[in-house]
């Protein structure tokens, strides 16, 4: 050892020889002398001398000439220090490589401490995100939760960019790797997600994780914002990125020489950005954000912020973006995009227990949540869930017997729950003398009135100007008192005014805004009753939300102003769905303690009529269309805000006038982000409607939760497409009683589910009871060969079934046998895909002797499957014998050149079929050339 330490080049020659290299990199002078002294190396007075000395340069010389003076072992420490802290001397790491340093075990019993600004600053930072990010919001600002303690993991959905699901994100600490990456190209990873779903709780996890260093990034650096602070800044102002980074953010300590910012500036992507809510952005006029491409120019924040997002400054950063779903934001700058789906069944459960310590609250709780799926798709919800277990818990205690409300419950419920408890603090008795009562809501909304209108008062101004944040004036001249402010519906922001005490407040909630705003407007005695529609003319007046501000900034495209102050209205669109609440019938109870009862008639007319005529223009002007199947319509976004209302309300007579407008055959609400709450919604009209309907609702939420609630409409329902929507076998379980029941069904898409074999044998029994049923599609399930039998034998017996998709189940060769029973003799099968079900030859030889006897089938696909050559002679044989297949698919196998030939040869006996696709099989561009004369043989 000691000798192998002897042969090392000295570490005074390498000072010596490297020292021009030295000169010019090495920086972080103070953290160098530091060390220097505490080990004795230099003293107080050398410090001085290298200190006064004017530039950097020269320090760094006088440094080398001082511990070269003092010899080899200084000199060694030197270049420890140099490795020990390599965030700081990161330019020298490569050098260290160069020179292959190790240290010596001698220098390694000698202390180095880190008091470099860059690592200091990043102490500081991890630190106070740690601090900022342990506490969930809670109810009020009494109780603190830790975040450990209640967060709950929830279902994280990767999309392409075309918003294809890629699958979910398993882990919240792998955000930030290269799984699921669409464009390597883009910065930002997009996490997007409905009102409340839980898009600031994964940003704090994430930040409270790379605080304890368990998120997997090399980012050193982490700036948090909310988009809506942007909103607070003048017209005028101009700030410089320096400030907007430091003075919104940690800002570094004893750092005279800039140093972090300059780090920051050379190693963009050692930084990373969460951006939150981009949806509440309020941009004024969008003509005149102008890029930003200098770190040193001044500018107004939000052309920062739209510059850092578009990667104009500092470009490499790392930056998490959250938006409400329908915010689009151009793909070229997304990287990578997860859309959050709320919690699952299992989720559930673990909040749950979270949620309450108590045995007997967690077993009521989950008694009547497994009683009212509805319910259960609220609370799916993270927000929703949260205000329904809290109110749960607050008033169980408070009163003699609490339950959760059973059927029908909507979010203006809810909503009612949390300011009844918020309002019912106000009347508490001193804890000691705290006895249960019996449960009265009017009569705690009547005592809080004074306070409720007041808020209520300040949340409409809000929503009127666009603004959710308030400063304590404002909140006085709404009426609210020091008082009021304990009652839990604001909280401050961050910010300290100079006395220490919070300069600016927010409502708990942006949806509870949206709840206030609707309340004022109910209780609004003074301005005409015909204001409650303000918001339903403005959301009826505003275009779809699109990706303006992004589009402006990433393009330079120039499109037209707009006063739109929001890039999505979805708060409005809350406003209008809870101000149907409010006035709905169930509601008249409590309101007319709150109103006037002449008044509130007025206003609950006058909002039906508003409703009625909305919903019938809504629905003519939809784009219909003919196809074979009938009249089709796609739906817009819109319509389920429709629904919304329409269910919110409760009125029977809407819910049937709209089902009778319904004149469409079939509807389209695909990607229409429908989630499971929504199917109540649907299913209010759609009970009304009484013509049968085929309604496709692919690429939505709809989860078992909304299967359920659809269940009295399949009866109706001759098209149920309901492919990537997160159903398990429970759902097909409904589908499969309620189907066979009315075997009115045609066509059913199931793909792209978590639909098991147990699933598959529902379907299979779906398949043999309804003679109408010409479609199925269950492809991307989990179905092995167990569930393919079945199937298998109830295509078998079906007479009407003509098309059936198994792609990317894993049926395996097994799965091929019973379906070659199938090709036997089956009189209507057109088309069937086994396409990526794990068939190897053995499998294939077993289908295309079956085909050989078939002349219905027309298109046969098995792509992605394992034939070989073997199986070659046996598809040979199959094309010289068939004269019905048109299309045979058999691309990403693994034939090579002579299976290949083979297949070429009986093509030429074969005038029906139009093509056989190979392309991805063994062949190399050379072996595919050979076929060219044969264009039946597709490569491409
Ligand atoms: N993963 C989670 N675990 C536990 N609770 C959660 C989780 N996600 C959200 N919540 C609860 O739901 C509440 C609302 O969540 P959050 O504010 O993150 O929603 P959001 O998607 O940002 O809503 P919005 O778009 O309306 O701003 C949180 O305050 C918390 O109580």
């Amino acid at each position: 050892m000691g000798q192998i330490e002897e042969a090392k080049p000295s570490c005074l020659n390498i000072l010596t020889y490297h020292r021009e290299l030295l000169v010019s990199r090495l920086r972080s002078i103070q953290c160098i002398l530091d060390n220097l002294l505490s080990c004795g190396f230099v003293c107080e007075e050398d410090v001085e001398i290298v200190q006064q000395t004017v530039t950097k340069t020269d320090q760094v010389r006088k440094i080398l000439e001082l511990v070269q003076c003092k010899g080899e072992e200084a000199c060694e420490y030197l270049i420890y220090i140099i490795y020990k802290v390599c965030d700081a001397y990161i330019d020298l790491q490569p050098w260290l490589k160069e020179i292959n340093y190790n240290p010596s075990s001698d220098v390694m019993l000698m202390g180095v401490v880190n008091t470099d600004p860059i690592s200091r600053y990043y102490e500081k930072m991890r630190h106070e995100m740690s601090q900022d990010t342990c506490f969930i919001m809670s109810y009020g600002q009494r109780e603190e939760t830790r975040l450990e303690e209640l967060y709950t993991g929830t279902l994280m959905e990767l999309l392409n960019d075309c918003n294809e699901s890629l699958g979910f994100l398993e882990s919240l600490d792998t955000l930030l790797g290269d799984h699921a990456v669409f464009n390597p190209q883009g910065e930002i990873t997009y996490v997007m997600g409905d009102a409340g779903v839980g898009k600031s709780i994964f940003l704090q996890k994430l930040q409270n994780l790379w605080s304890k260093k368990e998120l997997q990034t090399d980012a050193i650096f982490f700036f948090k914002f909310r988009c809506r602070m942007f909103s607070l800044f003048k017209d005028t102002e101009q700030i410089s990125l320096r400030e907007l980074l430091f003075k919104h953010n940690c800002s570094p300590d004893h750092d005279p020489d800039n140093e972090v910012f300059d780090y920051i500036l050379r190693f963009p992507e050692k930084v990373l950005f969460t951006f939150d809510g981009f949806d509440e952005i309020q941009i004024k006029d969008l003509m005149n954000i102008a890029e930003v491409v200098s770190p040193e120019v001044k500018a107004h924040p939000l052309q920062l912020l739209i510059s850092l997002l578009c990667g104009k400054l500092l470009k490499g950063s790392k930056k998490v973006l959250t938006a409400r779903t329908g915010t689009e934001i151009q793909s070229r700058v997304i990287r990578k995009k997860v859309a959050l789906r709320g919690f699952s069944q299992a989720h559930l459960r673990t909040y749950i227990d979270l949620h309450f310590k108590e045995q007997e609250h967690r077993e009521l709780v989950s008694v009547q949540l497994d009683a009212c799926p509805h319910l259960c798709g609220l609370c799916s919800t993270p927000l929703f869930c949260w205000i329904v277990f809290n109110s749960f818990r607050h008033l169980h205690t408070m009163h003699d017997s609490f339950h959760l409300p059973e059927t029908c419950i909507t979010l203006t419920d809810i909503f009612l729950l949390l300011a009844e408890v918020f309002l019912s603090r106000s009347a508490l008795p001193a804890p000691s003398l705290l006895k249960k009562s019996t449960r009265c809501a009017s009569e705690t909304f009547k005592a809080g009135l004074r306070s409720l209108a007041a808020f209520a008062r300040l949340a409409l101004q809000g929503m009127e100007r666009g603004s959710f944040i308030w400063s304590q004036e404002e909140m006085s001249a709404c009426g609210l008192t020091e008082e009021d402010l304990s009652l839990g519906f604001l909280r401050p922001v961050s910010e300290c005014d100079a006395s220490g005490s919070p300069a600016t407040f927010e409502v708990l909630h942006i949806t509870l805004q949206s709840f206030l705003a609707a309340f004022a407007l109910v209780l609004d005695e003074q301005a005409p009753a015909r204001s409650i529609l303000k918001f339903f003319v403005e959301c009826r007046k505003k275009r779809t939300p699109s990706c303006l501000p992004f589009d402006f900034c990433v393009s330079g495209s120039s499109k037209s102003s707009e006063k739109n102050p929001f890039a999505t209205n979805e708060h409005l669109q809350f406003t209008n769905l809870f101000l149907c609440g409010l006035l709905s019938k169930a509601h008249i109870g409590l309101m007319e303690h709150l109103v006037s009862p002449v008044l509130l008639k007025k206003k609950r007319a006058l909002l039906k009529s508003c409703l009625s005529t909305g919903v019938i223009s809504h629905l003519y002007g939809l784009p219909h269309y003919d196809g074979e199947d009938g009249r089709k319509v796609h739906v817009l976004p819109n319509f389920l805000w429709m629904l919304r209302c329409i269910f919110e309300t409760g009125s029977k007579d809407i819910a049937q006038m709209t089902a009778k407008g319904i004149t469409a055959d079939f509807i389209k609400l695909g990607y229409c982000n429908v989630s499971s709450g929504d199917c109540t919604a649907l299913n209010f009209v759609l009970q009304h409607c009484h013509k049968p309907l085929g309604f496709d609702m692919d690429n939505n939420n709809i989860s078992d939760y909304g299967v359920k609630q659809l269940k009295p409409s399949f009866c109706k329902m001759t098209v149920v497409r309901l492919s990537v929507n997160h159903l398990s076998d429970s759902s097909i379980e409904v589908l499969a009683e309620e189907l066979c029941k009315h075997k009115v069904v045609e066509i059913l898409g199931l793909y792209n589910n978590h639909i098991t074999d147990v699933g598959a044998k529902l379907v299979a029994q779906i398949i043999e009871e309804c003679p109408k049923l010409r479609v199925v599609k269950i492809g991307k399930n989990q179905i092995t060969n167990v569930g393919g039998r079945y199937l298998a034998n109830a295509i078998q017996k079906s007479t009407s079934i003509f098309d059936v998709g198994m792609w990317g189940n894993s049926i395996g060769d097994e799965g091929a046998e019973a379906f070659a029973g199938v090709l036997r003799h089956h009189p209507s099968l057109t088309n069937l895909s086994l396409s990526a079900n794990g068939i190897t030859s053995q499998g294939g030889k077993c289908l295309s002797e079956a085909l050989k006897e078939n002349n219905v089938l027309r298109i046969f696909w098995l792509v992605q499957n394992e034939l070989t050559d073997d199986a070659a002679p046996h598809f040979a044989e199959l094309v010289q014998a068939n004269t019905g297949l048109i299309h045979l698919w058999l691309i990403s196998n693994q034939f090579t050149v002579e299976g290949i030939q083979q297949l070429a040869e009986a093509l030429t006996h074969n005038t029906a079929l139009k093509e056989i696709c190979v392309k991805g099989n063994q062949l190399s561009e050379e072996e595919e050339k050979q076929f060219v004369a044969e264009k039946r043989l597709r490569f491409h």
